[in-house]
């Protein structure tokens, strides 16, 4: 007999069944990225310090300090599910999740004519296609960023230059049949997704965010999601290899800076239940 739940398997020193984490191994304010070597790349390139990756799974997480504010990024993998799984665990070590703050940094697909390979997508909500957000809510639930991250972020991307777009994300199932790519052998069921998607006015495509502001506001944590345009499935392009590593890193620091100004706006708001811009910022 372990000792443990099945409802919530955490062993007895508090740490968490698949991310491996305990209760102050990470910063309240946490980038979630999907590939675990992207996590990697943020602590070396972008961290001013950090300590010893802690690694359980596909879980990847490295805690230091960005421009002197503690923070954490974590590699989850792909998928809602994933997320889902990321996203409990990590409330999990906080008691106040209002102190919380997670954004996700990721590649995505454009779908509309004007969002260029490399841009920046900021999502105000999400079009919840995956399944794992329908365990915890009706099919018409909004997932929607907090609106400080939505401002954050577009403050962050003026800032560093980084051309950059607001709009809805659809969150997937998958990358290919979920996305209505047709692979020989693989016929999408869904092939008119794409341009269903397109027609409402949607601006990307990829697979966590849905899950990821779904879960937060249940739990009341702020977050919001920013994304790299890897392809663009109007004119059927994708990044060329020399031009994923900016991308990716246009995409990081947006993450990362915007985190930071999530602080002072949150700083200049004290009690108030949102940053409005006659507070002006500290
Ligand atoms: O680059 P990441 O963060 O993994 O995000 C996107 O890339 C993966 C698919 O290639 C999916 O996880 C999708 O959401
Ligand atoms: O088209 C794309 C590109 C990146 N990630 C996705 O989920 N879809």
């Amino acid at each position: 007999m372990s000792g443990r739940s099945a409802n919530d398997p955490q062993g007895a020193d508090e740490r968490q069944y698949h991310i491996g984490l305990r209760p102050g191994d990470v910063a309240p304010a946490i980038l979630l990225v999907g590939d675990p070597k992207r996590a990697k790349r943020v602590a070396e390139g972008f961290f001013d310090d950090y300590g010893d990756p802690i690694t359980e799974r596909e879980f990847v997480t490295y805690t230091g300090t960005y421009r002197g504010m503690p923070m954490s990024v974590m590699g989850t993998g792909m998928s809602a599910a994933n997320t889902e799984i990321a996203v409990i665990e990590l409330c999990q070590l906080f008691e106040d999740a209002s102190s919380v703050a997670i954004i996700r940094a990721g590649s995505c697909g454009a779908l509309q004519a004007n969002i260029g390979l490399g841009d920046l997508v900021i999502t105000q909500a999400a079009h919840r296609l995956e399944e794992t957000s329908l365990a915890f809510v009706t099919p018409g639930y909004p997932a929607v960023a907090h609106p400080e991250v939505v401002l954050a972020l577009a403050w962050a991307c003026e800032d560093t230059g980084a051309a950059h777009h607001l709009g809805i994300t659809a969150t997937a199932a998958g990358f290919y049949g979920a996305q209505g790519r047709n692979i020989p052998g693989f016929p999408s069921r869904v092939p008119a997704i794409e341009a269903e998607l397109q027609r409402m006015g949607i601006s990307n495509l990829e697979m966590e965010a849905s899950t990821l502001l779904t879960l937060s506001t249940l739990r009341g944590f702020r977050a919001g999601a920013v994304c790299a345009v890897y392809a663009n499935r109007v004119d059927n392009t994708f990044i060329a290899d020399a031009d994923k590593s900016a991308a990716e890193k246009r995409c990081i620091q947006a993450g990362l800076e915007g985190l930071l100004k999530l602080s002072s706006l949150a700083h200049a708001r004290g009690d108030r239940p949102c940053w409005h811009p006659g507070l002006g910022l500290v």
